[in-house]
């Protein structure tokens, strides 16, 4: 299955389009990714040309800030909108959940940015920067600033973030 399919699944359907912003967010991400993989340059500058103002639109009308380079796995779930800002290096695995107020950035130099495992799952104003790993299943909580890589199946929160236990698998 296609990321967007798993992407639109993980929302409910495409009738989310009638009540959820971020689901144009996600669309036009997995669009940007679509236009990069364009071989011919000269189709790809032009698709670019006309991709650039609609997600300059779409960033400022919902918030939401994801660079077509960011690398996101399929089920991408952004619950709300505004203040999400992701960095255009970042890693994101599959079945991600995004909340309003989450970034996931820089913190010394340009590439000092933070690769998140699968099924990974943010509270809302959550911030994540530098090069810090994310394990698979790992859930952070509302307000917490993460700045140590934290391993899989970790519950984490707080500023700076701790963990406060380690999930139990079935
Ligand atoms: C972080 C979370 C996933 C943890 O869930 P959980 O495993 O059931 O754990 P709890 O909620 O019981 O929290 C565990 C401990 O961390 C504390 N805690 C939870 N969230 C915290 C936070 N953001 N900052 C500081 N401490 C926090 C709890 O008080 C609890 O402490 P205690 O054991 O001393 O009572 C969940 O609490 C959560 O916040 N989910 C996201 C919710 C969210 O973003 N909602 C906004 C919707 S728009
Ligand atoms: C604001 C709120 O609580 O939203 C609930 C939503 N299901 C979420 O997980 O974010």
């Amino acid at each position: 299955m296609s990321a967007l399919k798993r992407d639109v699944e993980r929302y409910g359907g495409w009738r989310s389009l009638f009540r959820e912003q971020s689901l144009y967010s996600v669309l036009l991400y997995r669009l940007g990714c679509r236009i990069d993989s364009i071989s011919n340059s000269l189709l790809r500058r032009l698709a670019c040309l006309f991709y650039f103002p609609i997600y300059r639109l779409f960033e400022t009308l919902t918030g939401i800030s994801i660079p077509k380079e960011v690398d996101i796995g399929g089920g991408l779930r952004i619950w709300h909108f505004g203040q999400i800002f992701i960095h255009p290096k970042v890693v994101i695995g599959e079945n991600c959940t995004l909340r309003q107020g989450v970034t996931l950035g820089n913190r010394r130099s340009d590439d000092d940015v933070p690769v998140i495992g699968n099924n990974v799952e943010f509270g809302a104003n959550c911030i994540v920067i530098g090069s810090v790993t994310i394990g698979d299943n790992v859930k952070i909580g509302p307000m917490s600033l993460v700045l140590d890589d934290l391993p899989d199946n970790a519950v984490a929160v707080g500023n700076p973030a701790k963990i406060v236990r380690i999930r139990k698998q079935d």
